[in-house]
């Protein structure tokens, strides 16, 4: 069997190519040039992907494996910076690391491992997948809680999760960077990535301006007055307090975003409390939804996560006749974005994942 890692020049994925050499497979590694680097680099100033090539390459020298530089710009505008765009021009909050994993690194990335003969490709992501006797695979949660990240792993398919490897699962961060450093890995001290994976240290708002015209409007209360103007709906999340712009009325109660009324182009607000309805949810309705392995056709208590750093909540999911479904939570969620994903656990057992109406 050959394996391609996919190398970011960071160390999770420089330790799971050197583990898998370890263990005496066939490997060899391969850093995806994406839009960042070229299309970008005009209003984002200082990119720190020359750098992350450079680590990937000395990695690659060092643990002993071939290394190449894929060229995935264009794909990757067509495959995540515009679904991104788009969602955000229609009122959506998409989510460009969840969607990378399906279309990209299995996706694009996938198809050109295995172009280059290789049969599965092998990542730095803290999650981990197990073989079943009827020979499919189910995705695990990963061993560092702290540093889990099945979530982002939510929307790939049977097929991709059979070609994909994840050497360093069943480690913690500490015991990676440890390895990294006992085997001399160049890139062994340098600090973890941040944020969305393609915009680095950009603030999202700044990158969308580029894209999105802002279209300014009205700022309205609970009680239905016009109290504010903003800039432009995309510049706001559901949840947010800081940076409205409109200064609170009443002593120890702050405003917050409860809803972006995209249709009339109004950003509503409220006061930030535990019963606020738009805010706290204990109902949501899915669509778009994946199955990793098992689908669940029938009224099934579960755990989701509604978000990357947020903890498994037990949820009934109820699947709806038009393929959409109803997940009910055991207790109230905050700040629910249409658009997000929420991911479906089962356990350890990451089931799915499916896209917030
Ligand atoms: N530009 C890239 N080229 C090739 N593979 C990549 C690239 N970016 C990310 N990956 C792969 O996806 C995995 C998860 O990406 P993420 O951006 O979350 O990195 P990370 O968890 O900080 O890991 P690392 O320390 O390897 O950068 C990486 O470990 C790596 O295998």
């Amino acid at each position: 069997m050959k394996i391609m890692a996919a190398l970011s020049g960071g160390v999770d994925s420089a330790v799971a190519a050197l583990l898998l050499k370890q263990q005496g497979y066939d490997v060899c590694g391969a850093y995806m040039k994406t839009w960042m680097n070229e299309d970008a680099s005009s209003f984002m100033g200082d990119c720190p992907w020359h750098q992350d090539i450079i680590d990937a390459e000395a990695c690659a020298k060092k643990i002993g494996i071939d290394f190449e530089v894929v060229d995935f710009i264009k794909e990757y505008r067509e495959q995540i910076v515009e679904y991104m765009v788009d969602g955000y021009k229609r009122g959506i909050t998409p989510n460009p690391d969840v969607m990378c994993n399906r279309r990209m690194k299995f996706g694009k990335f996938l198809d050109f491992a295995k172009s280059r003969g290789c049969d599965v490709v092998a990542t730095g992501h803290y999650c981990a997948s197990t073989e079943n006797f009827d020979g499919t695979k189910d995705l695990l949660i990963g061993a560092d809680p702290s540093k889990d990240q099945s979530y982002f792993l939510a929307m790939i398919t049977q097929a991709q999760l059979q070609s994909a490897s994840f050497p360093i699962g069943s480690l913690l961060k500490s015991e990676v960077r440890e390895i990294a450093k006992m085997n001399g890995l160049p890139n062994c001290d340098k600090k973890d990535s941040q944020g969305i994976c393609f915009l680095g240290k950009i603030k999202i708002q700044d990158f969308l301006r580029e894209f999105i015209e802002e279209k300014p409007g009205d700022i309205i209360n609970a009680e239905g007055k016009t109290v504010g103007r903003h800039k432009g709906l995309f510049n706001y999340t559901i949840g947010q307090r800081k940076g409205i712009g409109v200064p609170s009325n009443t002593d120890n109660k702050n405003y917050v975003v409860v809803a972006k009324d995209f249709e009339n182009n109004v950003l509503r607000i409220d006061f930030d409390s535990p019963t606020q309805p738009d805010l706290w949810k204990t109902e949501v309705e899915v669509e778009n939804i994946n199955w990793i392995n098992k689908t669940l056709s029938e009224e099934t208590e579960i755990e989701t996560r509604v978000r990357y750093r947020d903890g498994l909540v037990k949820s009934k999911f109820t699947p709806l006749s038009d393929g959409t479904a109803r997940v009910e939570f055991s207790e109230p969620q905050r700040a629910i974005a249409s658009g997000q994903i929420l991911a479906l656990y089962r356990g350890n057992t990451l089931l799915g994942g499916a896209v917030y109406k």
